[in-house]
């Protein structure tokens, strides 16, 4: 039981929901990925926890690596504009890559990933993400691994931020919108 936090309108997934999110998910990649060796890179910094559980829950040879990108300067909005602050490291040319995201709301992230991933010759891109906000998608993207469809609301927590801060906490909860608006 979460107990009522006056910084969430609403609290929508608890730490063990999200655990069994990544258990799901990481069968199927176990499934999906049984001849491969798949590079999986997580998209920092929102990602890290969600990535922790998925990385627990797949079996098969993995590797792993990490890109760090932004969008939302810390507000409750995007800029629009990609911002590429660290570039990944490991070579992807002819390899399967799955970018682990912690959630795909305009699209324009994801967007700005998979022609990046594709510029560089990786030979299949897919997309795991925790939350997938369908409703707040600008342009036409689609996440092959989908932990939960959320509404279009302003969300933090496991990963998640409000101005850089509840990244810690272990739910997801609706930002009380009183907070920003
Ligand atoms: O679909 P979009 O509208 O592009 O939003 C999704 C992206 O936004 C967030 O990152 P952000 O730029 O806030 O950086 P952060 O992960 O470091 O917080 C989130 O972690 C995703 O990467
Ligand atoms: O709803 C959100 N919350 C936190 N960060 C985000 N980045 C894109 N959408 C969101």
């Amino acid at each position: 039981m979460i107990d009522i936090d006056p910084r969430f309108s609403k609290i929508l997934h608890s730490h063990e929901e999200i655990e069994s999110a990544a258990k799901k998910i990481g069968a199927e990649i176990d499934h999906d990925y049984a001849d491969s060796i798949p590079i999986l890179v997580v998209v920092l910094k929102g990602a890290v926890m969600w990535a922790g559980d998925l990385f627990k829950n797949i079996s098969i040879d993995v590797e792993m690596d990490f890109i760090d990108i932004a969008s939302y300067n810390g507000g409750v909005a995007s800029s629009n504009k990609i911002l590429l602050k660290t570039d990944m490291t490991t070579d992807v040319k002819g390899r399967d890559v799955i970018i682990v995201e912690d959630i795909v709301d305009t699209g324009l992230s994801l967007q700005y990933l998979e022609s990046l991933l594709a510029s560089r010759g990786a030979k299949s891109v897919k997309t795991a993400t925790m939350l997938n906000k369908e409703k707040g998608h600008k342009i036409a993207v689609k996440a092959d691994y989908v932990g939960f469809e959320i509404d279009n609301e302003f969300v933090a927590g496991y990963g998640l931020d409000y101005q850089e801060i509840w990244r810690n906490l272990p739910f997801i909860g609706v930002v009380n919108p009183n907070i920003y608006s």
